[in-house]
């Protein structure tokens, strides 16, 4: 495996094709480069393509042309590689905590003992230590995501790709959860991918943040998030946050408003 995560996303596009109807033009000429070790926010009008451009970095779906590599290598599939969290939790039901952050080194092989040592640390990580043989209906909505972002990160994946994680999530939860997440990011430096719709999420957790266009989504402008690291929950409050969150929220009015007209039926 590479030891360099850097994404390179090469000229991507993405048509859906339905039959009798006509085709869909999801993503134009995509090209981005997110750093090894950069968080990277990507926001837009809704049906922009931003899931599509995430579904198409794990692998989870083919571009129409264009390619995705991490490092020097090209992916095409799912690998250990990358690992995915997405906005409504994928929790095995009949799995136990323990069981679902360990799922995927147990896809792996990796022998129990082994796997239940790895997720107890991700569970501990995710402020979850006493909840190891909980079911999933027993845990709040908050706590269920704790677990997704566990499971995602205990298979050590170099790039993690976020799509909406916490936009089930009531207000004072998600909060906590941003302050956590980037607590997580600054101990274990992965390469981060978030799609939000929160525009002060994408400030507050993020070294970038990237503006999609109405669809076909392409990449209107790349604004740099210079706020001081560490950040806590403090930095909202600061004059040069609510600039930042202005400036992009201009950026992107114009493109809601374009997407809002253009949905496919
Ligand atoms: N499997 C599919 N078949 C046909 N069209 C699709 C398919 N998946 C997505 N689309 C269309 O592609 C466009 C982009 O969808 P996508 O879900 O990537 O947008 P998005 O920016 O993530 O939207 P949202 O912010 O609302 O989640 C939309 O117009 C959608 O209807």
């Amino acid at each position: 495996m590479t030891d360099d995560a850097t994404l390179h996303i090469r000229g991507v596009n993405k048509t859906f094709l339905r039959t009798g109807k006509p085709s869909v033009e999801a993503l134009r000429d995509i090209d981005l480069t997110v750093k090894d070790g950069e968080f990277v926010a990507i926001v837009g009008a809704s049906g922009s393509g931003k899931s599509t451009l995430l579904r198409i970095i794990d692998g989870l779906m083919p571009a129409s042309s264009g390619t995705i590599a991490v490092g020097s290598r090209a992916v095409s599939r799912p690998g250990p590689d990358r690992a995915m969290v997405f906005q409504n939790d994928s929790l095995l039901p009949w799995k136990t905590v323990i069981e679902n952050v360990g799922y995927g080194l147990a896809i792996g092989g990796m022998a129990r003992a082994e796997r239940e040592a790895i997720a107890r640390r991700f569970i501990e990580l995710a402020g979850l230590r006493g909840f190891e043989h909980h079911y999933p209906h027993q845990l709040s909505g908050g706590m269920r995501q704790r677990v997704n972002v566990a499971r995602a990160l205990a298979v050590d994946p170099r790039i993690l790709l976020l799509d909406e994680p916490f936009a089930a999530l009531d207000a004072q939860t998600r909060e906590i959860m941003q302050a956590e997440l980037l607590s997580i990011w600054g101990r274990q430096k992965k390469t981060v991918v978030l799609i939000t719709h929160q525009i002060d999420e994408a400030v507050f957790l993020s070294d970038r943040v990237v503006v999609f266009s109405a669809r076909p989504g392409q990449i209107r402008a790349e604004i740099p998030i210079d706020l001081p690291r560490p950040r806590d929950l403090e930095v909202k409050r600061s004059l040069a946050f609510v600039q930042l969150v202005d400036e992009i929220w201009k950026l992107i009015e114009h493109e809601v408003r374009l997407g809002m007209s253009l949905a496919v039926d």
